[in-house]
C-alpha cells in the first residue's frame, strides 16, 4: 500500500476535545484550503469557499455561540453553556467550509453541494497527511442564522462542515466500519 493509502486505512476523526495545539500556523493553512479547493468541480463554479477561525479569533465565535445558547435556552447552567462555549475553543483551528451553491441553469444544487462536502473531505485528508488530527463537524452552529451572520455567511450560503485540526493527544480506537458485502453490488453479477 501506498503511504496515502496506508493513511486512509488508518484514518479516525479525533474530536476536538481529544486535540491540542500547535494547529497548522498560516503558511501550512494556505497549503491545505489550496489542496482542499482542489476538487472535482462539475461546471468549475467553485461552489465552496473558506472561513478560518484561529486563535484568538476563536473566542468571537464561541461567544456567539454561548449567546445564542443562552438566549435559546434561558435555564440552562452554566456548565452547559460552557460546553456550548468549548465547541469552537479546543481545536486550534477551526475550518468553516461554506457551501455557496446557488440555482444554475446546468448544475443542480445537489452537485454544487456535494462539492463542498468533497472540499471538506480533500481539507480533512491533507490535514492528516501533514500530520494533524481532525474532526468534521455540525451540529446546531451550522444550522443557525445567529452564528453564520458573525461569520459573514450570506443567507444563500450553508455550512457544509467545520473541519476543526490539531494534534492528538490520544490516539482513538478503531471503530466498527459498514460491511462491505451490505453496501457493494457487482453490477451483472447478481
Ligand atoms: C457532514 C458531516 C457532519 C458531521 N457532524 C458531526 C457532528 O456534529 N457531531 C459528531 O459527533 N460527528 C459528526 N460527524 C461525524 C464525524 O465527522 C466522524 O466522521 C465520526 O465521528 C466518525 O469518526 P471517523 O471519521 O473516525 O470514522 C459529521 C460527519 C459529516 C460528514
Amino acid at each position: 500500500m501506498s503511504e496515502m493509502m496506508t493513511m486512509m486505512a488508518r484514518r479516525r476523526s479525533v474530536p476536538p476535545a481529544g486535540m491540542k495545539g500547535p494547529g497548522p500556523d498560516r503558511g501550512q493553512l494556505e497549503q491545505l484550503l489550496t489542496l482542499a479547493a482542489r476538487v472535482p468541480d462539475h461546471g468549475k463554479l467553485a461552489p465552496f469557499r473558506f472561513v478560518v477561525i484561529a486563535g484568538a479569533a476563536r473566542e468571537r465565535l464561541a461567544e456567539a455561540v454561548a449567546a445564542a445558547a443562552r438566549a435559546d435556552l434561558p435555564g440552562a447552567t452554566a456548565a452547559a453553556i460552557a460546553a456550548e462555549r468549548a465547541r469552537f475553543t479546543q481545536a486550534p483551528v477551526i475550518v468553516a467550509v461554506v457551501s455557496t451553491a446557488r440555482p444554475h441553469p446546468k448544475i443542480p444544487l445537489w452537485e454544487q453541494q456535494l462539492c463542498a462536502g468533497a472540499a471538506c473531505m480533500a481539507l480533512t485528508l491533507a490535514a492528516n497527511a501533514m500530520g494533524f488530527v481532525t474532526s468534521w463537524l455540525t451540529g446546531w452552529p451550522a444550522f443557525d442564522r445567529r452564528v453564520l451572520n458573525v461569520l459573514g455567511l450570506a443567507p444563500h450560503e450553508r455550512i457544509a462542515g467545520y473541519v476543526h485540526i490539531g494534534q492528538a493527544t490520544a490516539t482513538p480506537p478503531e471503530r466498527e466500519r459498514p460491511d462491505m458485502t451490505q453496501i457493494v453490488t457487482w453490477f451483472g453479477e447478481e
